[in-house]
Formats: C-alpha cells, structure tokens, sequence
C-alpha cells in the first residue's frame, strides 16, 4: 500500500490550496479529484458566472451608451457569449493543469501525486480510490477533505438541467431564453437575474419569500439593487410562496400563493432553482469513520474534525461557502497539520463581492448583524456623487458605508460598497479589521486621486470629525449616526 503523509480529497479551491501548501512543508502529498481541477472555482460557479457576468454587464453599457448616441444596437448572440465563457473556464483549468503537470515534472515530483478518481475512507487512515476499471487503497498520515458542495434540490419540483435548472446547469442551455423564473433571491439568484436581465433578451422573474431580496442584507444596499433590477424589467413577485412548479409542454408552470391569500399561475420558458448548497459527504466515509455532522455540514474545530488526523475544509464544512474561505481553510490545515499556525484562523476580515448591478462589495458586518448582536455602533455613508471618480465615470448611483465601534477606540466594525469599482475599495479595511486597528490610520493615507478610496477617507475623517465635506452641509449625501439601543441619533461635532 502506498504511503502519504497526507491525502486531500477534491481539488476545488480548497482542496488545491491545501495541497500546495503542503508541499512547502516537504511532505509527500496524495491530491484526489473525481472529475477535474478547480471545482467549483472554475466550471459552474465563481469563475464561470463571473465571466457571464462580465459580459453581460459590457452588453448592457454598450446598449445603454449606443442608445445616448442614437445609435442602435447589435444583436447579442447566446453561442458566441457560452464559447467566450467556456474558454475562459479552460484557460483556468489549462492553467492549474500545466501547474500541476510541471510541478511533476520538477524537483517537487517525488511530493506531490495527482489521481483522477473517487475517493472513500475506508479507515480514518486508508483510502479507497476508485477509477474507471479499477481501484486501489492508499495509506494517509493525515487526511484533508475538501469534496465541496451542490446546489439545494426541494422535493416537489422536478430539476431536469433542461427547463428546471440548477446552476450547475444554467450555463448549457442553447439560447436565451424568451422568459426565465428564479427560486431563491440570495446571491446566486440575484446575481443571475442581473446577467439574464442585463442581456436585455430574457425576461426575468425572481421569487422571493419575504419582502426584499438579499434577505441578510442590509435595506439600504438592497434598495439600490431592487430598484435597478426592477428598472431592467425584472418582476419580483414579493412575499410569495411557491406552491407548485412544474414542466407543462416544454415549458415551466408554477403557481404562487401571496400573503393576502391569493394565487396567481404563471409559464415562462426556463426555471433556475437557486435555494442554497448541500455539503458533498455521502458516500465519503465508510460506517466505522465516525466524522461528526451537523444539520449544515462537517462540524469542525479550526479544520479539525472531531477524528483526529483527518480535517475538513472549503464548502463541506459548516460555515461560509466562499472560494477565498475555502483557500484559507485549506493553507490553515495544513498549517495546523505540519507546523504552527502564526494565528488563529478568523473570518472577521473576509470580504466578498456580490455581482450584481452595481457591484456589492462588504467586509466584516453589516448593520443587520451589528444590531442582531446588539453591538452600539457609529455608521457613516457617503454618497457616489462626493466621489470625482464615480464623477468622471459619469455614473455617481451608489454609496460607500463604514461601521465602527461606538467608544474611542472607533475599532472597524465592517464597511459595505455599493457602486462601480466597489471591489476595489474594501482591501484597506479588510487589512485593518485582521489587524485590528482604528481608522486613524486610513485617515492619514494619501490616496490616489481620483479614486473610489477616497470615499473611504472622507467616511473615516467624517468619524474624527475633520472631513472635507461637512455631513450637517450636506444632508441626503453625506451622514454621521450612531445605533444604539434600536436608535439612531446624529453625530454633533
Ligand atoms: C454559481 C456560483 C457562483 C459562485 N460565485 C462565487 C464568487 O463569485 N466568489 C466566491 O468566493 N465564491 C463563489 N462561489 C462559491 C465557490 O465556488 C465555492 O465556495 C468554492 O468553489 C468551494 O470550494 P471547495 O474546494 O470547498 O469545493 P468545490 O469547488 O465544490 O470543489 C470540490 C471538488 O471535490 C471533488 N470531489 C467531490 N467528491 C469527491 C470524491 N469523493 N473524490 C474525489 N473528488 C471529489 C469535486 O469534483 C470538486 O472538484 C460560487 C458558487 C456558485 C455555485
Ligand atoms: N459573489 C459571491 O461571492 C457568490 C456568488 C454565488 C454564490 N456564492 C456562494 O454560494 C452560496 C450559495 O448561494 P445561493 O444563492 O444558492 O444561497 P443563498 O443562501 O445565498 O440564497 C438562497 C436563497 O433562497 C431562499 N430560499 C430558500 N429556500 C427557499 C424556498 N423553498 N423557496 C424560496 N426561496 C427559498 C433563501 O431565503 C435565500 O434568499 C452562497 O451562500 C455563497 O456563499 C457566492
């Protein structure tokens, strides 16, 4: 039986980063992947529908500069905008492919191997590999899993990947399609219903159990985002309950059952169900393999399981399912494995971009979770139109918003970007809240100008009471507030 030091089931994001790390600690390294590098990080998620996205956010702002000039526009066609996704996906997979090809080929081949196959605990420390014809069993020191997650199915509509579909089947339809519905009005379905509609071809609608979108957002964001996705043509039916959905002569049927009681039937042609991700751990271990679970996903101490050599990382596990965690997760179980972590591992810093139009970009909490934590707060907000960048960019919707501590201290709490270059903005605080510092700092830097950052130091001189523009002077752009006890009340300097 061959031997590993370590064996990393899934070679998505987490998987993959864990593996390289590895290899820095010396350490004879088994990667298993049943179908190809890059997961979920590649093909039918991030990379891919981020490609989507992109192309369909520069059809929209082609549409709309052409139509300025009186100019008409040209027809987007659906075959040509799928190849431009699919080689964005291979040229990611060639990438990791060629990594892991030279790394074989240099003075790493005798650490790390690489297997096409399935792999299954047989023991907490032999593996099982199944491939086409054959299977063999391996021995591990350690075991990392990192066998990811798949989208949510419920269990009276009938998912086909043909006219009910999930995204991991959205991006193989042939056409666009006249009408489309989306279940679930999280990211996934937001950020879909933004590509659908920002192509101008499909008619979208998106149900939405509550009253807004984005159900852990805060109003504000969600405002803007509701009102552009409402102004592309997208119907959000609100407060409605699907009762039923399913395929009647090629198409998709489903009836909705509103708050005040009524129904009302409706037929478009496609459906995307996007209600969440189920961890990927059936089949994974054999009975004797006592891995603890909880209703979410592998329950784990910092990536350790409750068996002792072997962790788990990325999406299988019970917390957030985000490329950037999963890498994170998987360099810290390595760490924690072969060495000593510097720190430990924490996800007050992680910043996400939810692609939507415009783009959302947030760190650390939001208001929501600040006030359901019943934590006092001090939040600024400065509106696009203060910002000579978004000026130049001739597009001022959106706004920049930081929340800190209520005391001296002002320690960063969590920021939200909403506007054009929102991803771009949020690195300077995601740095400070990992170091746990005050805005002092961000105050002092000298920003480029013009840039979206200085929105963020006009927010950070607004809380030391030393800003440019003055919030009393400029109402309805600019405000200074604090939360406490379920209250605002202005800041007076
Ligand atoms: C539509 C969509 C858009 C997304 N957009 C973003 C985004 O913009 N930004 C972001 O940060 N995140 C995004 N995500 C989330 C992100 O893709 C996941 O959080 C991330 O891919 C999880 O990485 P992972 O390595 O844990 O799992 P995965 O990427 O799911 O990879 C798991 C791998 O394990 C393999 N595997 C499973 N079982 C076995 C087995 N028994 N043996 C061998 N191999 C196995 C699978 O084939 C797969 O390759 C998106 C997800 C989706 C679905
Ligand atoms: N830009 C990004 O970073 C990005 C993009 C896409 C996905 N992701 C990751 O993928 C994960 C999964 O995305 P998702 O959108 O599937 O999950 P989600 O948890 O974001 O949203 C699911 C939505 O479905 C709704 N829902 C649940 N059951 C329902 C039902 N029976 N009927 C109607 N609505 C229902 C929920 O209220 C929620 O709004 C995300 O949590 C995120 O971690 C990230």
């Amino acid at each position: 039986m061959e031997k590993y030091d370590l064996v990393v089931v899934g070679a998505g994001p987490a998987g993959y980063a864990a593996a390289m790390r590895a290899i820095d600690f010396k350490k004879k390294v088994l990667l298993v992947e049943k179908e190809g590098v890059g997961g979920a990080g590649v093909t039918n998620g991030a990379l891919s529908s981020k490609t989507w996205w992109e192309i369909a956010r520069e059809t929209h702002m082609l549409h709309k500069h052409l139509k300025r000039f009186n100019m008409s526009a040209p027809d987007v066609n659906f075959e040509e905008v799928q190849a431009e996704v699919n080689r964005a996906v291979e040229e990611r997979k060639a990438l990791l492919q060629e990594h892991m090809a030279m790394l074989n080929s240099s003075c790493f081949a005798n650490l790390l191997t690489y297997k096409v196959g399935v792999a299954k605990l047989l023991t907490p420390n032999e593996i099982e590999i199944s491939y086409e014809d054959e299977t063999e069993i391996v021995w591990a020191d350690y075991v990392i899993l990192a066998t990811g997650s798949r989208p949510r199915k419920l269990p009276n509509i009938p998912i086909d990947e043909k006219i009910i579909l999930t995204s991991d089947g959205i991006e193989q339809i042939d056409n666009f399609p006249e009408s489309m519905v989306i279940l679930g009005a999280g990211v996934i379905g937001c950020e879909f219903a933004t590509i659908f509609s920002g192509f101008g071809k499909t008619k979208v609608h998106l149900i939405d159990k509550g009253d807004r979108i984005l159900p852990f957002e805060d109003t504000d964001v969600v405002n803007v985002i509701e009102r552009n996705m409402e102004n592309n043509g997208v119907h959000i039916h609100r407060n409605s309950r699907l009762i039923r959905m399913g395929v009647v002569h090629g198409r998709v049927e489903y009836e909705l059952e509103y708050d005040d009681g009524s129904h009302e039937i409706f037929n478009v042609e496609k459906a995307l169900v996007s209600v969440g991700r189920v961890p990927n751990y059936e089949k994974l271990w054999a009975k004797g393999v006592n891995i603890v679970l909880s209703k979410r996903g592998i329950e784990d101490n910092e990536t350790q399981t409750s068996v002792s050599n072997i962790y788990a990382v990325g999406d299988i596990t019970a917390d957030i399912a985000l490329v950037n965690v999963g890498e994170l997760e998987g360099r810290y179980a390595v760490e924690k494995i072969f060495g000593e972590p510097k720190r430990k591992l924490m996800y007050e810093n992680i910043s996400t971009i939810m692609f939507l139009n415009p783009e959302v970009a947030g760190v650390g909490l939001n208001e929501n979770q600040a006030a359901e934590r019943g934590i006092p707060y001090k939040v600024v907000t400065l509106d696009y139109g203060c910002i000579p960048r978004a000026i130049a960019k001739r597009n001022t919707q959106g706004f920049i918003k930081l929340l800190v501590t209520n005391d001296v201290d002002m320690k960063i709490l969590g920021m939200r970007v909403v506007g054009n270059h929102a991803s771009s903005a949020i690195q300077a605080v995601a740095l400070l809240i990992s170091m746990d510092k005050g805005i002092e700092e961000l105050a002092e830097c000298v920003h480029p100008h013009p840039s979206i950052t200085e929105g963020i130091q006009e927010c950070v001189r607004m809380l030391l009471g030393k800003s440019m523009f003055k919030p009393d002077a400029l109402r309805g752009k600019l405000s200074c507030k604090t939360y406490t006890n379920g209250e605002y009340a202005d800041i007076v300097f």
